[in-house]
């Protein structure tokens, strides 16, 4: 026996499962036998009694689950930090632990009364005594962690936890001695399983799998040599003893119900410190403003799941809620992370929705200088499609050319410093890059609940069919398109070969021929079968009159790639009578200019097509230029591409069959992109048919 390890256990003579705070209780509600829990409890008792000395707290009657001594609180050498127990069902038990901590002459310390943190349940010292790991998300509170690193003097390592039957830290980790580690690397996300690996070794790394993790084989009391668990598989028990231990099997099962073992029943109260540690953490706080219709428009929890799901946690430090339909709310909310590269993480999310610094804490942007021509230097902010500022010496400056997926490059101009939007592979040398998130802002406009509910969203949730929905949408659609075709505005059409498969291209041609489209963005394809159509009737080879495949019809648009060829152009075709008719013929007789640019799987190509895909793209640009609006018509490449140059505030109507497509792009996550899943081809008819209408009720009522 080692006299100098002391572990404190709590009788089980008032335990029971009385109620669900964690899944493995839920089903087990008054389900555990009295008498096996406590021969269990005793079982381990003895167990734990042949290597060390066990002290004794007063079990209490109503506070059931306070066997779990585990939960007591954190203890390195003869200080202790208090649990805050996140629910209330075991907050009760706190005073019970602080007084027998007091009377052993332990120095406590207690924290925020709305921090949570549950101890050694959720924190285990690295059994070389050199760090601290500590769990959050579920339980304990990452802020906590901070005051751990402070008050103990060590430094802390935050491990986020995933998946709630592993709910505690010490229920899938265990440190053990010689700097060994026994986890279960499911149960963290993918940053905290990369800290684990930079610390621990390969051969220290003992990962277990899914039927040992869920035994509770993590949640063991490992004394010197000696490792002691509910049940062990064998594969597990001689990987350990490989590494040089002792495994001691005591069930606990009565124990499991509450979703505790044998880790959970006992808490070390000897933990010696080592001398040259010294207090850290990576942990880092900020506080942003929101403002807008955060509550309508549902931006307060979109907020709040971006800082959780991206590993973070935050605190609502204060809110005002806008009282009347039309006034804002704002917020201000402190947000942690475990570590500067999650914080840049889920700050540039909170950007684009609009978050910005507290007025006091706004610093500039942090600049970095190109060193390779079309290489940014790493750390670099990536744009998105909405208006953004930067901070520049103490002012906001308003970046250009607005699109997504680029870097902010920052020269100066004669009357000030000038930020652009600009691709990477744009980048020139000596030209400074907005890096880290500091000084940037996006200006979002304020949604309200009407505004949203006039979008597609609004229809899906009044519960109207989908054909009435493609309907309603269709009018919006034609009542905008007279609108921008009035005032002289812009409407571009992304089209895929599909609109002259489903027969959509005389209704298309149509839209051209009568203004209402102003530029074509395409690929080789709905060039090539619009003029098949156009030329030979056919579409793919399949008859478009008839719909039946006709005899060799499979040849037919390489046919008609080698005529326009021989032509040199669409254009020249057209002009020397070879296309009569379609989608391309309106172009080029309306002076509407469209770009088609190439892919890896184009036959040809045709002339016209842009096989240089930075031309393509620079093309593309250059036609959606001061757009109003957007028709994407069944091509996710075309479409996807145009979306990514885009900025916010154009009008996208994204028509697809396919409901991922269309999600897809009109997820912007913001109210001007509108999504319809439906055939192409009748979707464009009813757009027609509806232009028609609204023209002709125009026409007779300014007739009058
Ligand atoms: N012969 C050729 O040269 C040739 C032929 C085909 C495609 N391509 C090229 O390949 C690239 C990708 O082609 P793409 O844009 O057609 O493919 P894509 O996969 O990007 O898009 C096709 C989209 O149409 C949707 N769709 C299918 N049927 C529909 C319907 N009835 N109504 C509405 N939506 C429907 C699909 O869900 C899909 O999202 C393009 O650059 C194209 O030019 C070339
Ligand atoms: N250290 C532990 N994992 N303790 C287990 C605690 C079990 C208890 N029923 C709870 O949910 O809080």
């Amino acid at each position: 026996m080692t006299d100098a390890i002391r572990f404190l256990m709590c009788p089980p003579d008032h335990y029971d499962v009385d109620y669900v705070i964690n899944p493995w209780m839920e089903g087990n509600i008054h389900k555990s036998s009295y008498d096996r829990a406590v021969e269990q409890w005793q079982k381990l008792h003895h167990t734990i009694k042949d290597h060390a000395i066990v002290d004794l707290v007063q079990p209490e009657k109503g506070w059931p689950d306070m066997v779990f001594t585990a939960n007591a609180g954190l203890v390195l050498d003869k200080t202790v930090v208090i649990s805050r127990f996140y629910h209330k069902e075991r907050q009760g038990e706190e005073p019970y632990f602080k007084a027998w901590f007091e009377s052993q002459g332990f120095t406590v310390h207690e924290l925020p009364k709305d921090l949570p943190f549950e101890g050694a349940g959720d924190a285990l010292l690295d059994r070389e005594g050199r760090y601290l790991w500590a769990g959050y998300g579920f339980r304990s509170e990452l802020d906590s962690h901070s005051l751990l690193a402070e008050w103990l003097n060590i430094e802390v390592l935050s491990l986020r936890l995933m998946d709630d039957r592993f709910y505690h830290l010490d229920t899938c980790f265990c440190p053990l001695t010689g700097g060994y580690l026994l986890y279960y690397p499911p149960a963290f996300d993918s940053y905290s399983n990369r800290l684990i690996e930079l610390r621990v070794p390969p051969e220290k790394r003992i990962a277990i799998d899914e039927p040992d993790a869920v035994n509770f084989a993590c949640n063991a009391v490992n004394i010197n040599q000696t490792v002691i668990m509910n049940k062990i598989s064998d594969n597990l028990k001689s990987r350990l003893s490989e590494a040089g231990f002792n495994v001691v099997e005591t069930p606990l099962t009565e124990f499991l119900k509450a979703g505790g073992a044998a880790k959970c029943l006992t808490l070390r109260v000897t933990e010696p410190i080592i001398e040259d540690r010294h207090a850290a953490t990576q942990l880092e706080s900020r506080t942003v403003c929101l403002q807008g219709h955060l509550l309508d428009a549902g931006l307060i929890n979109r907020a709040l799941d971006l800082v959780v799901e991206g590993g973070g946690s935050f605190q609502v430090q204060n809110f005002n809620l806008g009282e009347q339909r039309q006034s804002t709310s704002s917020a201000q909310i402190k947000i942690s992370a475990p570590s500067h590269e999650v914080m840049e993480e889920i700050m540039s999310q909170l950007i684009d929705i609009g978050a910005f610094s507290l007025q006091e804490d706004v610093q500039d942007a942090k600049l970095e200088t190109v060193h390779q021509h079309g290489v940014s230097p790493d750390d670099f902010y990536v744009t998105t499609i909405y208006p953004t500022e930067v901070r520049i010496a103490g002012e906001w400056v308003r970046v250009q050319n607005q699109r997504m997926d680029g870097a902010i490059a920052v020269t100066e101009g004669p009357s000030g410093p000038i930020a652009r939007c600009k691709l990477l592979r744009d980048l020139e040398v000596g030209e400074k890059v907005v890096v880290d998130v500091m000084g940037i802002r996006t200006i979002r406009k304020a949604e309200s609940r009407e505004q949203r509910n006039n979008q597609e969203f609004g229809f899906m949730s009044a519960g109207v069919s989908s054909e009435r929905r493609v309907e309603l949408i269709v009018e919006q659609v034609a009542w905008e398109m007279r609108q921008i075709r009035d005032r002289g505005g812009k409407v571009v059409v992304t089209a895929g070969p599909v609109v002259i498969h489903t027969g959509g291209s005389q209704h298309l041609s149509r839209l051209i021929r009568q203004g209402y489209v102003q530029a074509l963005l395409g690929g080789n394809a709905i060039a090539v079968h619009d003029i098949e159509q156009s030329m030979m009737g056919t579409s793919l080879g399949v008859d478009m009159k008839q719909g039946v495949a006709v005899k060799g019809g499979h040849r037919h648009h390489l046919k008609v790639i080698n005529t326009i060829r021989r032509c040199g152009s669409i254009a020249s075709a057209v002009q020397q009578g070879v296309i009569t008719s379609g989608i391309m013929y309106e172009c080029v007789r309306n002076d509407v200019p469209f770009s088609l640019a190439g892919s890896i799987r184009d036959d040809g190509p045709l002339p016209d097509t842009q096989m240089d895909l930075i031309q393509a793209q620079q093309h593309y640009n250059q036609l959606l230029q001061d757009t109003d609006m957007i028709l994407m018509l069944s091509t996710m490449l075309h479409s996807i591409g145009v979306g990514n140059m885009t900025p916010s505030g154009v009008k996208m109507v994204c028509v697809d069959i396919n409901p991922a497509v269309v999600t897809k792009l009109s997820d912007r996550g913001s109210v001007e992109s509108v999504g319809v899943v439906t055939d192409v081809g009748l979707f464009l008819s009813l757009l027609v048919k509806q232009l028609d209408r609204l023209t002709s009720r125009y026409d007779a009522k300014t007739a009058v």
